[in-house]
């Protein structure tokens, strides 16, 4: 009998996903059991605010399992088995720029999308690079699972800066689309699929989806889809308008490729013009998770601090909760669960550059991902596939080398910037908006 326990890090335990987090991880004291729950962030008074509710939380529910919150990397990082990763460098401030200067411009303003992924993704990859040290110092045997976005830009610059490094970068994307289909097809949820897909982070499509008995499923998911979208009538009161959309939108991104299922994220990138179009370059996605999600997650916590308990602690599982501790169990007990994730191609996508980051099935174990083969890419997708993967190339090039003109030109080869010149007047609008966190481009 197998009696280990393990103890977690969560980096960025300021983070609004920290509570869903921590509620998995206490139903899934069975299939995940722990000794220990650290909270790491760079912004003491943020973690605060979450940690003072969960230490009631567990003194409640777990009071075996040592809990505790700082910002001091040995204390955080030492004696740690796996760090839950997902911090967001710049914090919602620098997301509302990254939204809203290309907006200015007439292109998309997105979180991990065109420019503002890209903006992103120069803040991410230090930040990111020094949690995979910390880890590497303190517990060098630990795994990190890391969420921290633009999952695609930071994998590529782990990929190169740490080759040998135990991180795992991962999304929740195609995890909710799947519960969608899951509902769709009306299986209980993801995890009674079986699927082929391939792509890049956020960049993604299904070619193939069954159920456990091999019965094929995609004539009637696309059937749905291509009517709907991901969009599930009625089944997901209080979603908000901007998701509905997204969702919704799938069935436009769908009519490009009726062979396959699209991840929403293309939308950006094969609608760009219809993007720009409804959105509000004074109110953007930000604005929406500041006065949403962040102020019920930071709200609910202060109630439970000034209540003294969380006997009815309004915080539950998510898909984004769940697939992280499903990672962590099937590498804790080399269950070779197939779930995807990001890593380096080497023919996952056979007629694919090998060192692009993709994310594709993999047998998760006790050494972390064994990729599955997906076969080549379609045309449609290795067109779109390819120059989108030099884009995060070249965002990596331009980190490493200090360098204005490889920001410029992953600025102007990106779907979403129609034009050399747009690029540059929103790249030189986005150095002055990141001069505390982007290396001095030369
Ligand atoms: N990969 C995915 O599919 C996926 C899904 C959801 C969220 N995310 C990502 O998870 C992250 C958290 O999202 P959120 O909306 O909860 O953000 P948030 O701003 O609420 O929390 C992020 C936390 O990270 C901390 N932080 C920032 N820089 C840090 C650093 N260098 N070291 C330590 N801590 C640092 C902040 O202080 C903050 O407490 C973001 O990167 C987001 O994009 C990814
Ligand atoms: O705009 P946000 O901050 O709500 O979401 C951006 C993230 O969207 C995807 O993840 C989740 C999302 O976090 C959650 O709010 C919900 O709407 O469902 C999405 C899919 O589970 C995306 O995968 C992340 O990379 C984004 O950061
Ligand atoms: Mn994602």
């Amino acid at each position: 009998m197998d009696d280990r326990k393990f103890s977690v890090l969560i980096a960025g335990g300021g983070s609004t996903y920290t509570p869903g987090i921590v509620m998995t991880l206490l139903e899934s004291q069975k299939q995940f059991p722990i000794r220990k729950l650290k909270f790491y962030d760079n912004d003491a008074a943020r973690q605060k605010k979450i940690a003072d509710a969960i230490a009631i939380l567990m003194k409640e529910r777990a009071p075996e399992v040592e809990f505790l919150a700082t910002t001091d990397p040995e204390t955080a990082f030492s004696d740690v088995d796996f760090v839950m990763a997902q911090i967001r460098v710049g914090k919602y401030a620098m997301r509302s720029v990254d939204e809203k200067i290309p907006l200015k411009h007439g292109v998309v303003g997105q979180e991990t999308t065109g420019p503002g992924g890209i903006a992103y993704g120069l803040r991410s990859i230090p930040g990111v690079i020094e949690l995979v040290d910390y880890m590497e110092q303190y517990s060098p045997n630990a795994w990190m699972l890391n969420y921290s976005n633009p999952a695609a830009i930071v994998a590529e610059a782990t990929r190169r800066l740490r080759p040998n490094s135990r991180i795992i970068n991962i999304c929740d994307m195609p995890i909710a689309i799947m519960d969608r289909m899951a509902k769709i097809v009306g299986l209980p949820g993801r995890n009674d699929l079986v699927f082929r897909y391939y792509g890049l982070n956020h960049f993604g499509w299904w070619t193939d989806v069954r159920d456990k008995t091999g019965r094929d499923l995609m004539p009637q998911l696309k059937a749905y889809v291509a009517k709907n979208g991901y969009w599930l009538q009625d089944q997901e009161p209080g979603k908000e308008a901007s998701w509905i959309s997204t969702y919704k939108k799938a069935a436009d991104v769908y009519a490009l490729d009726p062979t396959t299922l699209p991840n929403t994220y293309l939308k950006y990138y094969l609608y760009p013009k219809y993007v720009v179009e409804h959105a509000d370059p004074n109110y953007t996605r930000t604005d929406e998770v500041e006065a949403g999600r962040e102020k019920t997650v930071f709200g609910e916590c202060a109630r439970v601090v000034a209540n003294g308990t969380a006997k009815d602690i309004q915080f539950q599982a998510s898909n984004h909760s769940t697939y992280i501790v499903d990672l962590c169990t099937a590498i804790a007990y080399d269950t070779k669960q197939r779930l995807l994730a990001i890593i380096p191609n080497e023919g996952a996508v056979a007629n694919i550059d090998p060192e692009a980051m993709v994310e594709v099935p993999c047998l998760f174990g006790a050494n972390g991902p064994e990729r599955l083969s997906m076969g080549n890419a379609a045309t449609f997708q290795k067109g779109l596939i390819t120059e989108q993967n030099c884009v995060e190339k070249l965002v990596v090039d331009a980190y490493e080398q200090h360098s204005y003109i490889k920001l410029w030109e992953a600025m102007s080869l990106c779907k979403i910037v129609p034009d050399a010149q747009v690029a540059k007047d929103i790249l030189d609008e986005m150095i002055v908006a990141n001069k505390d966190f982007w290396p001095e481009l030369k």
